[in-house]
């Protein structure tokens, strides 16, 4: 942005507007550039702080009011959508009378009066607050622009008396003039422009202050008009060399808008021969070459959406399932199928990923969907999700979806899915999902009594290596606890140096937001961190009745001075279980960085 205020101040080419008197005082040197992020981050550079009048910018927002005010079909069935390939202020109308489109003169007093036929007295107050909403912030008029415009508009008068023959307008010509040129003296600045630019790229809604100010449908349709008449009879050159919708005003300013990504303004107000700003025309130019801007060449390949995929062995849902259950699941490759989606689904990435996934030679028995990076989901994307799952994929295959409680706003989407239905099982995490699949392999393929029976110590990891006689001695170390279905074991944020072998019953290790992490069954163990650490990541919570030894850490300290070895092979077996989650997580992080 700074070398484009470097390069371009030096060009003096261009006449500021006169046909309007006021305009004709404006600085001809002022140069301000600003881009807005739809994230809500403002870069400028120069005059963006110094007023002046929207002018033909306005006539994008006023098109976007009336889309969503008076409804599509109303609003076409009176102006146009088709580029003219004239001047912005030419007086000639399409065949059928109608204004070609409404970023030239005739099409936007037409739209004007649209409005003004619907809102009567308070039309130019909803154009005002539109257009402020749109910035981020309250707009007021240039009285002086608007008097100058107002005195000296004999061609809009034209305009508007030739509209007024065909239907076009009704009413007062000069009740609607004078509302139009108040929306043409709006005063913006190049940062407002940018502001409102991100408005438009982030589908209507402010990055600033999170208001919608248009739906989505409406904010396409004005950029589709932007882009093949917002710069006039230099819209065809603009689209080929700048790539970005866009539209240019007298007053010197040029708003650009790339959806999804940024709002660009600038202000210098020497014009050309067709009304656009020169400095503001070579910045956009320079910017989207420097920058990639030209929407039509578009770096984001559907492929990339598909970020991992996996048998699920690669990252189990805990370090310590039985050994008779691992057994079965060992024995089992290719039962579980874990895909990892990121970043926005829509019609071209499902597509993609429908045709991985319902490749006949890779069908597991569960597919897990982890959605925990998906962004978005667009309409066309959920209808290609629904079906994938619905018609793609083969009863065979359950399709299990992961990470349905992320922030974004594709989980309650898909939970609609589970409420209608739809043959899909949903997890607010990986793990959660991972065991519920593993936990159907194991009981289709051997079962187990989860939980039923009473585990004695001999199964616990921890004391793995210990004679009998030194396992019966740290029996000894313990209390039986028994504990009421659905009770906090152990708080995460009240540390008690104690180590829980579970005897009998299911508990669970659930997130500070109370998202189950894994379970655990009879021969397991929790707390075991305070053999050697006091912090806890988790509660863990009973799920059924539980009965467990508890072991409190002093005990332990004094069995390790009477059973040195014992207690030695005890920390050993503790740093082969952390060694083991280690591993685990380095695996799943290589799963989705490879
Ligand atoms: N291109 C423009 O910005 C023209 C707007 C000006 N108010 C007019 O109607 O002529």
């Amino acid at each position: 942005m700074r070398r484009c205020q470097r390069d371009f101040a030096a060009d003096h080419s261009g006449e500021v507007a006169q046909y309007i008197p006021e305009l004709g005082k404006a600085d001809p040197d002022h140069f301000g550039i600003a881009v807005a992020t739809i994230d809500g981050h403002v870069y400028e550079a120069g005059d963006t702080d110094v007023p002046f009048t929207i002018q033909s910018i306005s006539k994008a927002g006023v098109f976007a009011l009336a889309l969503d005010l008076l409804g599509p079909d109303r609003v076409e069935a009176s102006i146009g959508v088709e580029p003219s390939g004239e001047a912005f202020n030419s007086i000639r109308l399409r065949p059928d009378n109608r204004p070609f489109n409404a970023m030239v003169n005739t099409g936007a007093i037409a739209c004007c009066g649209l409005i003004a036929t619907a809102e009567g007295d308070g039309t130019f107050e909803l154009i005002r607050a539109t257009l402020s909403r749109l910035a981020g912030r309250d707009l007021v008029v240039d009285e002086a622009v608007f008097q100058s415009e107002r005195t000296t508009g004999d061609r809009n008068r034209a305009i508007a008396y030739l509209l007024r023959t065909y239907g076009g307008v009704a009413g007062d010509v000069d009740r609607l003039l004078d509302i139009y040129f108040r929306q043409c003296s709006v005063l913006v600045t190049a940062r407002d422009l940018a502001v409102m630019g991100a408005s438009l790229a982030n589908q209507g809604v402010n990055p600033l202050t999170g208001i919608r100010v248009f739906s989505s449908y409406a904010v396409a349709r004005t950029l589709a008009v932007m882009s093949s008449s917002g710069m006039y009879d230099f819209a065809g050159e603009w689209i080929y060399r700048v790539g970005v919708p866009a539209k240019s005003g007298v007053g010197g300013g040029i708003l650009a808008a790339l959806p999804s990504q940024l709002g660009l303004g600038t202000f210098s107000p020497r014009l050309d021969q067709h009304g656009n700003s020169v400095r503001g025309i070579k910045t956009c130019e320079a910017m989207s070459e420097a920058f990639d801007l030209h929407m039509l060449s578009r770096q984001d390949d559907v492929r990339a959406c598909l970020v991992a995929d996996y048998d699920f062995r690669t990252v189990p849902a805990k370090p310590g399932r039985r050994a008779g259950e691992q057994r079965i699941l060992d024995d089992r490759s290719g039962a579980i199928r874990v895909v990892e989606l990121a970043g926005k689904l829509s019609f071209a990435t499902m597509d993609y990923v429908t045709r991985r996934l319902a490749d006949p030679d890779h069908l597991p028995d569960f597919l897990i969907l982890n959605l925990h990076r998906v962004a978005t989901i667009t309409d066309a994307g959920m209808r290609l999700f629904t079906q994938m799952i619905e018609s793609q994929i083969p009863p065979s295959t359950t399709v299990v979806l992961a990470g349905v409680d992320g922030l974004s706003q594709v989980g309650p989407r898909v939970r609609q899915l589970v409420q209608e239905g739809i043959k899909v099982r949903a997890f607010p995490t990986y793990d959660a999902a991972v065991e519920w699949a593993e936990d159907q392999v194991v009981y289709r393929h051997g079962g187990f009594a989860r939980g039923a029976e009473e585990a004695d110590l001999s199964g616990q990891a921890l004391l793995e290596g210990l004679s009998h006689e030194d396992a019966a001695a740290f029996a000894k170390l313990g209390t039986r606890v028994a504990f009421e279905a659905g009770v906090r074991i152990v708080s995460a944020v009240e540390p008690t140096p104690k180590v829980y072998f579970l005897l009998r019953g299911m508990a669970s290790a659930r997130s500070m937001t109370g998202v189950r992490i894994t379970t655990m069954i009879p021969g397991m163990a929790f707390g075991e961190l305070a053999l050697i650490d006091q912090p806890r990541n988790a509660d863990i919570w009973s799920e059924t009745e539980v009965v467990c030894l508890e072991v409190g850490a002093d005990a332990f300290e004094e069995f390790s001075r009477t059973h040195p070895a014992a207690g030695r092979r005890v920390i050993r077996n503790l740093a082969v279980l952390l060694a083991a989650r280690m591993r685990m997580a380095t695996a799943r992080i290589d799963a989705l960085t490879g």
